[in-house]
């Protein structure tokens, strides 16, 4: 296993590894659902990104989790902040992050001028356009900063269907019109970089994809020439089965410096998944157990068990079908098939079906894995259920880092007449 060096930590944490009883003393202190997130662990992930890529740059996607106990850590480890809109922006400018790239995907018009007023303001901020009609809506509110064109190679990864970006229309512009939009773009901007995503989770297996678009965004480089860096984008992926092997890092690094090629600009990448995934868990707690066959509840059936969280905690299972390991940390019965379901009104709340593990009673505590990443950041309040809390812990101990949604919270936008 690669990216072991004492000072960066292991290469995955599973949610074995994480200590039952401590969570179970936050669950009683905290309240269930709750999120969990270990800011060590951040700190481990961007060392070891750090550490198998010195030479390049290194932005976290601020969108995998934005809380600001993160993003102090991440900036504190040496990362940079790319943003996917201006509360991103504002948030890690709050964080204190010196420079924030901004990559907007057809921006509303009200991030284009949050985002134009903090450059203004003197923000240190690079602006990553993915459409002409951007360049031309940045013209017209006087933006004449840091830009980088995004660029669509044609070369898309990930987990899912649905967070493959490279190759689908909607994100940046065509790879054969790319160098006629960056020698537009320099009329008017400062440009500084070519940008390009393949996608999110990206595994082992799909390394070829990467390297291709890699390969192609080197080629770009060297025809338009006069750049400060080319992004490659992030999607680094971290194993979510408890068998899947982690990511060889370094191994990645390699291959990307290598498909690149030489250009005379900086590489960047800009992970968001890997830095944060593995840092968090999902605390919930059973509230209700019923046989799949309410005729015969003898044996090993098959129960669903309900929990206090669902999709409107974390989205992820109900979204793109994804595996998140769950753990039962009140009891270690005999297994059975377990149906884990939240409290919501959509047959896709459902963190498992059928999944074998520790017969579950009434007021058991689950944890559930790899959290840490489009975890509380994809929660909502569909069904008008309150968003969860977060903890955060380190060395100096555990403190509640976002408050619990009340109910009274999530009303309370209603306009009365
Ligand atoms: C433009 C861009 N950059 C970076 C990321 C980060 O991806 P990940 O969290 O998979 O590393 C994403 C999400 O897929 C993205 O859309
Ligand atoms: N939300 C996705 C990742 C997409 C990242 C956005 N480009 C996930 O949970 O896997």
């Amino acid at each position: 296993m690669s990216g072991e060096a004492a000072d960066t930590g292991p290469a995955v944490r599973r949610l074995a590894d994480w200590s039952a009883a401590d969570l179970r003393d936050l669950a009683a202190e905290y309240d269930t659902p709750l999120y969990v997130t270990d800011r060590d662990r951040v700190r481990e992930n961007a060392a070891r990104l750090r550490a198998a890529f010195p030479d390049a740059d290194v932005h976290y996607a601020v969108k995998a989790h934005t809380g600001r106990a993160v993003l102090e850590v991440v900036r504190e480890a040496g990362l940079g902040a790319e943003c996917a809109s201006a509360g991103e922006v504002v948030r890690a400018l709050d964080a204190g992050f010196e420079a924030v790239q901004y990559t907007a995907v057809n921006p509303p018009a009200a991030d284009l001028d949050v985002v134009v007023d903090r450059w203004r303001a003197g923000a240190d901020l690079t602006v990553v356009a993915g459409a002409r009609d951007t360049l031309d809506r940045l013209r017209e509110r006087g933006f004449d900063g840091r830009l980088a064109v995004r660029v669509n190679p044609g070369v898309g990864a990930g987990h899912h269907e649905k967070v493959t970006t490279g190759g689908h229309a909607k994100f940046g512009v065509p790879y054969d019109r790319a160098a006629e939009v960056v020698a537009d773009a320099r009329a008017d901007f400062d440009v500084v970089g070519i940008h390009a995503h393949a996608g999110s989770g990206i595994s082992g297996e799909d390394l070829s994809a990467h390297r291709e678009l890699v390969a192609r965004m080197g080629e770009l480089a060297r025809e338009v020439g006069d750049l400060e860096f080319v992004d490659v984008g992030g999607g680094f992926g971290v194993p979510y089965r408890e068998d899947e092997p982690p990511l060889d890092l370094p191994a990645v690094a390699d291959a990307t410096r290598e498909a690149l090629g030489a250009v005379d600009a900086q590489l960047a990448v800009e992970p968001g998944r890997y830095v944060v995934a593995d840092a968090g868990v999902l605390l919930t707690r059973v509230n209700t157990v019923k046989p799949v066959d309410d005729a015969g509840a003898t044996g090993a059936v098959p129960v669903v068990a309900g929990v206090d969280a669902g999709m409107t905690t974390l989205l992820r299972p109900a979204m793109y079908d994804a595996y998140h390991a769950i753990r039962n940390l009140t009891d270690d019965r005999p297994e059975r098939p377990v149906t884990v379901a939240g409290p919501v009104c959509e047959t896709a709340d459902l963190f498992c079906e059928g999944r074998s593990m520790p017969s579950p009673r009434r007021g058991d505590l689950l944890a559930v894995g790899n959290a840490g990443a489009y975890g509380y950041e994809m929660a909502s309040t569909y069904n008008s259920r309150p968003r969860p809390a977060e903890v955060v812990r380190d060395g100096d101990g555990t403190r509640l880092a976002r408050e619990r949604e009340t109910i009274a919270d999530v009303t309370a936008l209603e306009v009365e007449r």
